[in-house]
C-alpha cells in the first residue's frame, strides 16, 4: 500500500498546491488523461438508499458489472424480489433492465433495419447482482464502494453529535482481511473529515503481503425522491485522492467509470480532506437555507407577508437561486441533521466553539419550526387536543420516497399523542410497520400509541370524523392546486401508444443545457386529441414508451428540428422532425425498459398513462406534439402493471384527493393545516375549511 510517512502525509495540502501549480490533474478535469486501469467489476458494500440506486445506475450507464452486498440478508432478498426495499421513481425499471440487460455486443446498430433487430433475440446479460456473500464480492472486485450507514453516535463520547464509524471500520477490516489482490477502496459514505486516513491506516496494517490499496473519497450528492435523476445527471462528481502519482491514477480509474455518462467537466478531483468536507459543507449549506426560510416563515405569519412570495423574490436573485427555499414543517431525512452535527462535533473537537454554535443554530431552528407548527395547531384547535381527531397526511420526510428517517411527521404525531389527541396517519408509500417503529423509537409509550394512533389505507379513512387535517408531506395526490403538473386520476389515463410527432418547436430560454428533469414526462390528462411531452434537447436523450397494444418498447430520441423540415414516420411508429437523416429507432425487448442499442438513450423513460410533475423541468427542451393512436381500452393490463410497480405496499391508486369528499365526513369546524403550502386555500375555504399554512398569516400567532 502506498502510505506516505506521517511527516509527508501531514504536508499533503502543500503537495496538492504544488501539483496543481505544476499543471497536474488534481483539481482539474484532466484527470482522466492519466494512464490508468479500467474497472471491470465494482462491489458496493451497503445496499441502502445510496448503494442500491448508485449501483443500479452505474450498471445501467457503464460497461462495469456491479455486485451489491449487504450484511442484512432481508434487504438483499428484497432487492432480488419484485418489491424493492426502497421506493425511488424509476429505480425499479432500471434494476429490472440491468438485471437482465442485452449485452452491448449483442445489440444492433441503430441504423440497421428494424426487421433485423426484431429477428435476433437479445441475450440477457446480468450487469447488476445482489448478494450476501461479501467476501466473494470483495475478492472479485477491482474497485469497492464503501456505502454503509454512518449514523449519529448513540453512545459514549460524542453521543448525539459525532458520527458512528463502526460500520465503516468493520467494512474496511473485512476488505483488508479478504483482499489478496490490489483494490481501489472508495469511501462513498458521508464521513467526518479525515476518515480516509483511518481507512488507509486500517487497510495498511491488515493488508496481505504485497497487496496495495488506494483510498479515494467520492461522496454522493443524490437526494431521495430524485435519486435516479440525480445519478443520471449529477451536478458534479467529486473525487478526492492522495496527491501522489498512485492516488491520481486511482482517481483517474474511478473518473473513467463516471466518464461513461457524466460530462468530463463535471468530474472534479481534489484532495481527500476537501472532498470529505465538501459533502458535509454542501449539506450544511442546504439545510441552512431551509432554516433561514423557516425562520422567515415565522415573521410572515406574524406580519401578513407570504413566505412563498418572499422565497420567490429572493430566489430570483441569481446569487441566491430558487432551490431549497421552500418553507415547511422542518427538514427531515437521514442526512441534514446528522451531517450538521458532524460539523458541530468537528468544530468543537478543534476548539472552534463559535463555529459549532453557528451550525448548531441551523438544527435548533429546525427543531423550533416543528414545535412552532405544533403549537399553532394546538392554538387553533382551542388550545385543547384531548379527544380530538387529527388526520396526518404524509409521513415520509419528503414526497416520492418511502424513507421516514428524521421525518418531521414523527415529532408532530408524537406531540399530538402527548396532547391526548387521536391521530390517523396516511402515507401512500410508507409501510405501516415503519411508522410504528419510528414512533416507538421516538420515545412514545407503545401502549399509548396503540390506543391513540391508527395507520390508514386511504386518506379518506384517515379523515373520517377528524377535526383537522395536517398535511406533512407534499405528495402530489394531496394537492388541489390547478396545474397540469399533477398526477391525474387513473380513469382519465389513456395510452400514448404509437406517437406521431406533428410539430417540434424549440423552447430554449437558456443557452445552458441543464440536463435535469430528463425523466419527466409531462402530459395533458385529455389525450383523445393531442398530447404533448417534453424531450430534453441534450443530444441522445429520449423517451422510451411501451406500446400497450403489444407490450413493445419504443424509443424516441431527441433531435433538434432543422428549419423547414417536415416530420417523417419511423418504422417503429414514432416519427420525429429530424435535423439529420431519419434514424432507425429500434424496438427493444418487450416487457422491460431497456437502454437504446447504441447506448445513446440518456434517461427519459416513461410508461403510457403515467403523468408526472413538471416541477423542476429544464428550460432547454424541445416540445413535441404527440397524438394518441390507440383506443383507451388497451390500457388495462399496462395500467395494472404500472400500478403494481408503483404501489407495492398499499395497492391504492395515486389519484388526487377529493377534498369535498373529505369535508363531507369531518367534524365542524373543519381545519386544514398545510405544512407544505401545496393547497389552494380559497378552494378549501369554499368547501367550509379553515386553512392555516406555514408562512401565511393565520388566525392565531403561535409565538
Ligand atoms: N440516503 C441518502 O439520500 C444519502 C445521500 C448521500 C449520501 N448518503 C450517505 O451514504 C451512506 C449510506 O446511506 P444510506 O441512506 O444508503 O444508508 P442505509 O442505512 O440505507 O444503508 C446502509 C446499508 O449498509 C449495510 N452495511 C452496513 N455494514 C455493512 C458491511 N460491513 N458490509 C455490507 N453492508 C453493510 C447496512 O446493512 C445497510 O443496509 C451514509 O453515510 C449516508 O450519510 C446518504
Ligand atoms: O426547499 C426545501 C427543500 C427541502 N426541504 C426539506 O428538506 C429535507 C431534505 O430534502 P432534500 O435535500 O431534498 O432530500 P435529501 O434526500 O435529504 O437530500 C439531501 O441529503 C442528501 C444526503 O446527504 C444529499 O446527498 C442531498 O444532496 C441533499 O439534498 C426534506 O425534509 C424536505 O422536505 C424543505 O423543507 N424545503
Amino acid at each position: 500500500m502506498e502510505l506516505p510517512p506521517d511527516a509527508a502525509f501531514a504536508s499533503a495540502d502543500s503537495r496538492v498546491r504544488s501539483t496543481a501549480a505544476a499543471g497536474r490533474s488534481i483539481g482539474s478535469m484532466g484527470i482522466v488523461e492519466i494512464p490508468h486501469k479500467t474497472v471491470q467489476r465494482i462491489t458496493c458494500m451497503g445496499s441502502g438508499f445510496v448503494g442500491g440506486p448508485t449501483s443500479a445506475v452505474i450498471a445501467y450507464k457503464s460497461d462495469v458489472e456491479v455486485t451489491v452486498v449487504d450484511i442484512n440478508a432481508d434487504r438483499i432478498a428484497a432487492w432480488k424480489s419484485e418489491s424493492l426495499p426502497i421506493y425511488e421513481p424509476g429505480l425499479k425499471e432500471i434494476v429490472q433492465a440491468v438485471s437482465a440487460r442485452v449485452h452491448p455486443s449483442q445489440q444492433h446498430d441503430s441504423h440497421e433495419s428494424n426487421a433485423a433487430s426484431d429477428n435476433v433475440a437479445p441475450v440477457p446479460h446480468v450487469k447488476l447482482l445482489f448478494s450476501t456473500d461479501v467476501d466473494q464480492a470483495i475478492a472479485d472486485a477491482d474497485l469497492i464502494f464503501v456505502c454503509v450507514n454512518t449514523p449519529t453516535k448513540a453512545h459514549g463520547i460524542g453521543k448525539g453529535s459525532a458520527a458512528d464509524l463502526d460500520f465503516v471500520e468493520a467494512a474496511t477490516r473485512t476488505i483488508a482481511r479478504v483482499a489478496t489482490q490490489d483494490k481501489i477502496v472508495v469511501e462513498k459514505s458521508t464521513v467526518p473529515c479525515r476518515t480516509a486516513q483511518s481507512i488507509r491506516e486500517i487497510l495498511a496494517a491488515n493488508a496481505h503481503p504485497g497487496v496495495r490499496f488506494d483510498v479515494l473519497s467520492n461522496p454522493e450528492f443524490l437526494a431521495e425522491g430524485t435519486a435516479i435523476r440525480d445519478l443520471l445527471n449529477p451536478d458534479r462528481i467529486i473525487i478526492g485522492s492522495m496527491p501522489t502519482p498512485a492516488g491520481c491514477r486511482a482517481a483517474a480509474t474511478l473518473a473513467g467509470v463516471y466518464e461513461q455518462w457524466v460530462p468530463r467537466e463535471r468530474i472534479i478531483t481534489m484532495n481527500l480532506w476537501s472532498s470529505e468536507l465538501s459533502k458535509l459543507a454542501a449539506n450544511a449549506m442546504l439545510a441552512q437555507r431551509i432554516s433561514s426560510v423557516n425562520a422567515l416563515s415565522a415573521i410572515c405569519e406574524a406580519t401578513g407577508a407570504d413566505v412563498d412570495e418572499v422565497s420567490y423574490a429572493c430566489g430570483l436573485d441569481s446569487r441566491i437561486g430558487p432551490q431549497m427555499l421552500k418553507a415547511g414543517p422542518g427538514f427531515g431525512g437521514s442526512c441534514f441533521q446528522k451531517d450538521i452535527f458532524n460539523i458541530v462535533y468537528l468544530s468543537e473537537s478543534l476548539h472552534l466553539y463559535e463555529i459549532a454554535d453557528y451550525w448548531r443554530a441551523v438544527i435548533n431552528m429546525n427543531e423550533h419550526q416543528k414545535q412552532r407548527f405544533t403549537k399553532r395547531i394546538i392554538a387553533c384547535l382551542y388550545n385543547n387536543l384531548a379527544g380530538k381527531k387529527l388526520a396526518v397526511l404524509g409521513f415520509a420526510f419528503k414526497k416520492n420516497t418511502s424513507d421516514t428517517r428524521e421525518s418531521p411527521a414523527i415529532t408532530l404525531v408524537s406531540n399530538f399523542v402527548g396532547e391526548r389527541a387521536q391521530v390517523a396517519i396516511y402515507d401512500p408509500r410508507v409501510r405501516e410497520d415503519q411508522i410504528w417503529r419510528e414512533l416507538i423509537n421516538n420515545g412514545s409509550d407503545a401502549e399509548m400509541l396503540k390506543r391513540k394512533v391508527s395507520v390508514c389505507a386511504t386518506a379518506y379513512e384517515a379523515c373520517v370524523a377528524a377535526d383537522a387535517v395536517v398535511v406533512m408531506t407534499e405528495w402530489d395526490e394531496f394537492s388541489n392546486k390547478s396545474t397540469s403538473a399533477v398526477t391525474v386520476r387513473k380513469e382519465e389515463r389513456k395510452p400514448l401508444a404509437t406517437l406521431n410527432v406533428n410539430t417540434c418547436t424549440s423552447k430554449s430560454t437558456s443557452s445552458q443545457d441543464t440536463g435535469h428533469g430528463a425523466s419527466r414526462l409531462l402530459s395533458s390528462p385529455k389525450l383523445d386529441g393531442a398530447a404533448s411531452f417534453w424531450v430534453p434537447s441534450r443530444k441522445g436523450a429520449g423517451v422510451v414508451i411501451k406500446d400497450p397494444s403489444n407490450g413493445q418498447i419504443k424509443t424516441f430520441t431527441s433531435q433538434r428540428p432543422s428549419s423547414g423540415s417536415s416530420p417523417s414516420q419511423s418504422p417503429g411508429g414514432v416519427s420525429a422532425s429530424p435535423a439529420s437523416p431519419p434514424r432507425r429507432l429500434p424496438i427493444l425487448q418487450s416487457g422491460s425498459v431497456n437502454v437504446a442499442p447504441d447506448g445513446s438513450l440518456d434517461s427519459l423513460y416513461q410508461f403510457p398513462g403515467e403523468y408526472l410533475t413538471s416541477e423542476g423541468f429544464p428550460t432547454d427542451c424541445e416540445k413535441v406534439q404527440a397524438t394518441s393512436k390507440l383506443p383507451p381500452a388497451a390500457t388495462s393490463s399496462i395500467d395494472a402493471r404500472l400500478h403494481a410497480a408503483e404501489m407495492p405496499d398499499k395497492g391504492a391508486t395515486p389519484t388526487r384527493l377529493d377534498w369535498a369528499r373529505i369535508a363531507s365526513g369531518m367534524r365542524k369546524p373543519m381545519f386544514v393545516f398545510d405544512g407544505r403550502n401545496i393547497l389552494d386555500h380559497s378552494k378549501l375555504e369554499a368547501l367550509g375549511f379553515r386553512v392555516e399554512a406555514i408562512g401565511k398569516r393565520g388566525t392565531v400567532v403561535s409565538e
